[in-house]
């Protein structure tokens, strides 16, 4: 993927860093409550990462969102699933987009899951013609907020770089507005 975005070597470094991913083990217990089908596990989001390695077990429940429609990723012995993360979306300049997947829970197996998530290296700045620079962890400082004002992730829509046509509206207030429009919704 790397070479069909024509990234060069230090691009490659720097964006698929190998100190800064992490392991996550999870463990989704059963439920059975007879509720029906719409027990989740993890809501639908995308991962922010550059890309996420997943090993699920035979139980299954991860489900993925392609052109609208709910997708069951069958568990097969021995596989990896490759997620895209925000990060990717970012760096391809929206080539490649983000998986927006979810996790439905069994009714009768406790399910486990292992996720190596990758990240950009720290400090490292993300440029790309769609999205303002950014570093990893401006990203994961305004999902926070987000999540905490908003209750979701607005994700990487803050960063986007908007075409200009609001500026009939413009009243000069922006002058400044290059690296702060991803704040500007919380300025009132
Ligand atoms: O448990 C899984 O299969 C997926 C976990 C996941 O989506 C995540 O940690 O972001
Ligand atoms: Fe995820």
């Amino acid at each position: 993927m790397a070479e069909d975005l024509g990234l060069d070597q230090e691009q490659k470094d720097s964006y698929l860093s190998e100190s800064t991913g992490f392991v996550r083990v999870y463990r989704y217990p059963c439920c059975p409550t007879g509720s029906g089908n719409n027990n989740w596990g993890m809501d639908v989001h995308t991962d922010s990462s550059v890309l996420t390695i997943l090993c699920q077990d035979l139980v299954g429940g991860l489900e993925v969102s392609r052109e609208g429609e709910w997708i069951r990723v069958r568990p097969i012995p021995g596989t990896l699933i490759v997620n895209l993360g925000d990060m990717m979306q970012a760096i391809s300049n929206d080539e490649y987009k983000s998986a927006i997947h979810r996790v439905r829970i069994s009714e009768r197996h406790d399910r486990i899951s292992i996720g190596y998530f990758v990240f950009p290296g720290e400090g490292v700045v993300i440029r790309s013609s769609n999205y303002q620079p950014f570093k990893y962890s401006e990203f994961r400082a305004q999902v926070q907020m987000d999540v905490k004002m908003l209750g979701f992730k607005v994700g990487l829509e803050r960063f986007k770089i908007k075409p200009n046509s609001d500026d009939n509206n413009n009243n000069n207030n922006n002058n400044n507005n290059n690296s702060k429009g991803i704040s500007s919704h919380f300025q009132g």
